[in-house]
């Protein structure tokens, strides 16, 4: 069986750093599937995320990306007629670039990077991501730069997706469809996302495979469908749901399906925890 990607024994330290970052990591991830990496700062996800992009070189270990080391040459593949890129990273570097704050057109930008050659991609992204073509990109707030970047990112499709927390400052709606398009390109076609994030809001139904990297080792792997199950809590009074009162402001949001709390408590414990100072969810203000 082939996998998208496949890590053996990978340890990995930066050159002058005194202890690895990864430590002895085993990964199988099969095709079509959506991976959701937890873990606290620091604790090796970006890390990760690049080794599987070819940007560091794996000395220790091996890391196969559909069936190749990625830190060789090739980076496109083609099945049947269409050419995919075999990996597409999109991270915080990625998110500054320069070119987003020149004085240039959306349409100029895209079509720079090939969009005439994936139009109907391109159109869908554009879509999705609510990028209108006429906007310049100087004179946009800083989630529509993101948006854009986005369909910048996503045009030219990819086997594998490594995604390091680049959905910040989407609005819930941009982010939820762009979950949404991402779960239909692993549905539709042989490709798996791999997301790095600290943000959990609308991701309950949406990755197969939730890991926990703590302090560079890969601690917990849980299958999505087969290990995690919402419960009602006695207090809650429906299963995210909102109820809106006819009579004035209040407004009942019941427990909701979230992931949220599982990485919470992952986390506590794990270097970098700042926990204690989290507001329980007791006591938590409705803003
Ligand atoms: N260029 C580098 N040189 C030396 N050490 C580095 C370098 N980049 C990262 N590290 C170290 O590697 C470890 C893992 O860092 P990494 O950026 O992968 O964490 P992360 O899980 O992505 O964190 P965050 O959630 O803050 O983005 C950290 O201890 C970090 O200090």
């Amino acid at each position: 069986m082939s996998f998208a990607v496949e890590v053996l024994n990978l340890t990995y330290q930066f050159p002058g750093s005194e202890t690895p970052s990864l430590t002895n990591i085993d990964l199988k991830i099969p095709w079509n599937t959506r991976t959701l990496i937890v873990g606290a700062n620091g604790a090796g996800k970006s890390t990760l995320l690049k080794l599987l992009s070819g940007k560091h070189l794996c000395l220790n270990g091996k890391i196969l990306v559909n069936g190749s080391d990625p830190f060789s040459p090739v980076h496109s593949t083609k099945d049947g007629e269409e050419e995919y890129l075999i990996t597409t990273y999109l991270g915080t570097e990625w998110c500054h670039m320069s070119i987003i704050n020149r004085d240039i057109g959306v349409a100029e930008l895209l079509n720079s990077i090939g969009m005439p050659h994936f139009q109907q991609r391109g159109d869908t992204l554009c879509e999705i991501l609510d990028v209108d073509l006429s906007w310049r990109m100087f004179k946009l707030s800083d989630g529509q730069k993101r948006r854009v970047q986005l369909v910048m990112g996503l045009l030219k499709p990819w086997k594998v997706l490594l995604l390091d927390e680049v959905t910040v400052d989407l609005d819930v709606i941009a982010r939820s469809k762009l979950l949404g398009f991402l779960q239909w390109e692993t549905r539709t076609r042989q490709c798996s996302v791999i997301y790095a994030t600290h943000i959990f809001d609308g991701l309950s139904e949406w990755p197969d495979r939730i890991w926990h990297l703590k302090e560079g080792s890969m601690v917990d792997q849980l299958d999505y469908h087969r290990d995690i199950k919402f419960v009602d809590s006695s207090e809650a009074t429906g299963n995210g749901s909102v109820t809106f009162s006819p009579d004035g402001p209040t407004v009942h949001i019941s427990k909701v399906k979230s992931l949220h709390p599982l990485a919470q408590s992952w986390l506590h414990g794990d270097p970098s925890d700042l926990s204690h100072l989290l507001i329980s969810d007791v006591d938590q203000p409705l803003l």
